[in-house]
């Protein structure tokens, strides 16, 4: 209902619209024909959009905003001043803004936009594209409570949903937003480590995808805490207290740490920055 006859105009037609245009789609959250992507200039990618997910698409962004109830912006974080300003006569009061941009305040929004725009701010993750983002939303200054829930109904289609004040936003950015990174790059060293001792890479693979799949399922289905599930792995003298004893040598948990909190103020310094620009 809340849905129904909406036109949702995703402003930048990369990774992140996609995942989320797909999620949409698939799970019949609307109809493809409710979804207008417009982009730069690739107009390569819209076409395949338009094929892959039956959606409309135009180079027109004007045009495609003109048509919106709910504008994405989706576009890079140095891209949305420009990006807002090419579109600024043709926007109107009734329109909702959705942010996906990493760092941006809602307010930078709302002052681009002529200062009484409704912004909600989200920070999905790249596991969109398998319908299992963690993505945080937030409203901005003039964003009412009904669209804090059209925005969790639309992101519900590509994972969980939580909402959080504004001033979290920089936190689940570094958490969650970067999260799925972290692990990549761990998989990327477990992986060479199996090669070098004698696995295929595609043994490799598979083990550690599923290893992988496992602590997330055994996360979602336990109430034990972090500490506690790897202690439950170690045997005394065993492989994985050998592993974990120079994992606490190197300071393993004290880097990580610290590269979140690092992650966590570049959130705040893009965001900084903006601010003061305006
Ligand atoms: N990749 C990630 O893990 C996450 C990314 N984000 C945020 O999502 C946003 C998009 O990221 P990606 O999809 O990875 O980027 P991308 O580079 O794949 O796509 C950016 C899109 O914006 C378009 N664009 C640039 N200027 C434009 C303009 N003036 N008008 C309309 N469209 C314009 C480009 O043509 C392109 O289609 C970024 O702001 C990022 O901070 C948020 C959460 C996670
Ligand atoms: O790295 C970035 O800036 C974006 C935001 C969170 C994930 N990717």
């Amino acid at each position: 209902m809340m849905l129904t006859n909406k036109t949702i105009t995703f402003l930048g037609a990369g990774a992140m619209a996609e995942a989320i245009i797909g999620g949409l789609v698939r799970n019949q959250i609307v109809t493809p024909q409710q979804i207008i992507a417009t982009n730069l200039s690739d107009t390569f990618k819209l076409e395949r959009l338009e094929q892959r997910y039956g959606i409309q698409t135009t180079s027109d962004r004007e045009q495609a905003v003109k048509q919106a109830d709910f504008v994405v912006l989706a576009m890079k974080p140095k891209n949305v001043e420009e990006a807002i300003r090419e579109i600024k006569s043709v926007i109107y009061k009734e329109q909702l803004f959705i942010s996906v941009i990493a760092g941006i305040p809602a307010s930078y929004i709302e002052d681009l936009s002529g200062g009484q725009a409704r912004v909600v701010r989200t920070m999905p993750n790249t596991s969109a594209k398998v319908g299992a983002s963690a993505t945080a939303i937030s409203a901005g200054t003039f964003a009412t409570d009904e669209d804090l829930d059209t925005v969790s109904l639309l992101f519900s289609a590509v994972g969980t949903v939580t909402v959080v004040p504004e001033s979290k936003m920089d936190a689940v950015t570094g958490v969650a937003g970067s999260g799925p990174a972290y692990f990549y790059y761990l998989i990327e060293a477990m992986e060479k480590a199996a090669v070098e001792s004698g696995l295929t890479p595609e043994e490799a693979t598979s083990l550690i995808t599923q290893t992988v799949v496992g602590v997330g399922k055994r996360l979602q289905d336990t109430s034990k805490t972090s500490r506690e599930l790897y202690k439950e792995v170690m045997s005394p003298n065993g492989t994985t207290e050998a592993g974990i004893t120079l994992l606490s040598e190197r300071n393993g948990q004290d880097a990580m740490h610290d590269a979140i909190i690092k992650a966590i103020a570049r959130s705040k310094e893009l965001g900084s920055v903006f601010t003061e620009s305006k």
